[in-house]
């Protein structure tokens, strides 16, 4: 069996443009049984080159004795030495062919136990998606249900800070083992590459780590899995919504101008991948002041709502900018596990229960692509 050891020594004589070897620009190896995940430090200013050394780097990972399938991942930071050294004019073709469309059925057995697959996504990024996602699923196991959170941020993961998690995954049968916070189940691609690393991420790249994110972890028998999206609405989304049986999309919002026109591109990407979307989320619609508890309306109030309204999709509630929910998220124990009794908690939950009855009730929806005849 092929151990770090290995892998570093497959990518000495490879190199990297600026002629550095390629195991000196490793940034990242997690081991899953037979399968590797492996990130590298490239600069982003030579993509092609940098494209063409992942691609060398995952064909001699795959090469090594017991390793059957293997993620090279490129992350933006400057690679150690890559300034001095001198370009080795590699061309190599960077517009790797798009993912072919996912079959259902290809990414079925490890989302087989999943009743629904809740996704939740915002147009543009800082909205307080994660907080939400994380509240959400919650908010959710509150209720009874069994919870996986899965964090698909991969620009930004922000599981480890959310939950204080920074553990490696245990390995079991060559498949991932989600950590576990406040009895739900947590997969994060920060658990997997270095955090201190920035991901920029290329597209294909991208959205190969995720299938494989969501095929290779074990989740278990689980009634919903939340699924907090990358933000914004790019290629890299939209093949993850289409690669995802979606029982329901949550849109994150703000209520800013800005946040709702990008909101409304959110929506419609769902749209086009025809996924059910569940409402919108007003985040940070008013202020709760922690000295009074008095609610001021900071921005101008309701315009998810009247948005969602016009939108034609459900608006799902809102929730406050709030000085406690912000310390909660930032220290490791979101507000509806580390203070369920909370008001603030009491929001999360009320939108919790609001999604559940939705999924319940759309029963039909939780397979878009199944035709019942
Ligand atoms: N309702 C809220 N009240 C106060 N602070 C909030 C609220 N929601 C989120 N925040 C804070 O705003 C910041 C951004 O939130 P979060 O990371 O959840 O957003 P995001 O949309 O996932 O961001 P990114 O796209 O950058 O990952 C965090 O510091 C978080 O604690």
């Amino acid at each position: 069996m092929a151990t770090e050891a290995d892998i570093l020594k497959a990518l000495e004589n490879l190199y990297a443009p600026g002629g550095i070897s390629i195991a000196r620009a490793v940034s990242g190896i997690n081991l899953a049984g037979a399968k590797a995940y492996v990130s590298l430090a490239g600069d982003p200013a030579k993509p092609d080159g940098w494209e063409m050394a992942r691609a060398n780097a995952e064909k001699a990972i795959k090469a090594l004795p017991g390793i059957e399938a293997a993620v090279v991942t490129l992350t933006a930071e400057r690679a150690p030495g890559a300034a001095k050294a001198h370009d080795h004019h590699h061309h190599g073709h960077s517009h790797a062919a798009p993912p072919p469309p996912q079959q259902r059925k290809g990414l079925a057995p490890a989302l087989e136990h999943i009743r629904y697959i809740i996704v939740v996504a915002s147009g543009k990024g800082g909205v307080g998606k994660s907080t939400t996602s994380a509240n959400l699923a919650l908010g959710l196991a509150a209720q009874g249900w069994k919870v996986g959170l899965l964090d698909a941020d991969i620009y930004g993961p922000s599981a480890p800070r959310l939950f204080g998690l920074h553990d490696k995954p245990k390995v079991e049968n060559g498949k991932l083992t989600p950590l576990e916070a406040y009895g739900v189940k947590i997969m994060s691609m920060g658990f997997l590459v270095d955090e201190n690393v920035p991901m920029v991420w290329r597209g294909p790249m991208v959205a190969q780590a995720l299938t494989q994110m969501l095929g290779d972890v074990l989740w278990g028998d689980l009634d919903a899995l939340v699924v907090d999206m990358p933000p914004g609405t790019g290629d890299v989304q939209l093949t993850m919504a289409q690669q995802t049986p979606i029982a329901g999309a949550v849109i994150v919002s703000t209520p800013q101008d800005l946040a709702l026109i990008d909101a409304r591109r959110a929506v419609a990407m769902f749209q086009k991948v025809e996924a059910p979307i569940l409402g919108i989320i007003e985040n940070m619609s008013y202020f709760l002041c922690p000295h009074c508890g008095g609610r001021s309306e900071i921005f101008s109030h309701g315009g998810a709502r009247h948005d969602a309204e016009q939108m034609g999709v459900p608006f799902l509630g809102e929730a406050p900018l709030d000085m406690k929910i912000r310390e909660t998220s930032d220290s490791g124990k979101p507000v509806v596990g580390a203070e369920p009794d909370s008001p603030q908690a009491a929001v999360y939950l009320n939108l919790a229960a609001k999604v559940k009855t939705l999924l319940e009730t759309t029963k039909q929806r939780a397979a878009p692509t199944i035709v019942v005849g």
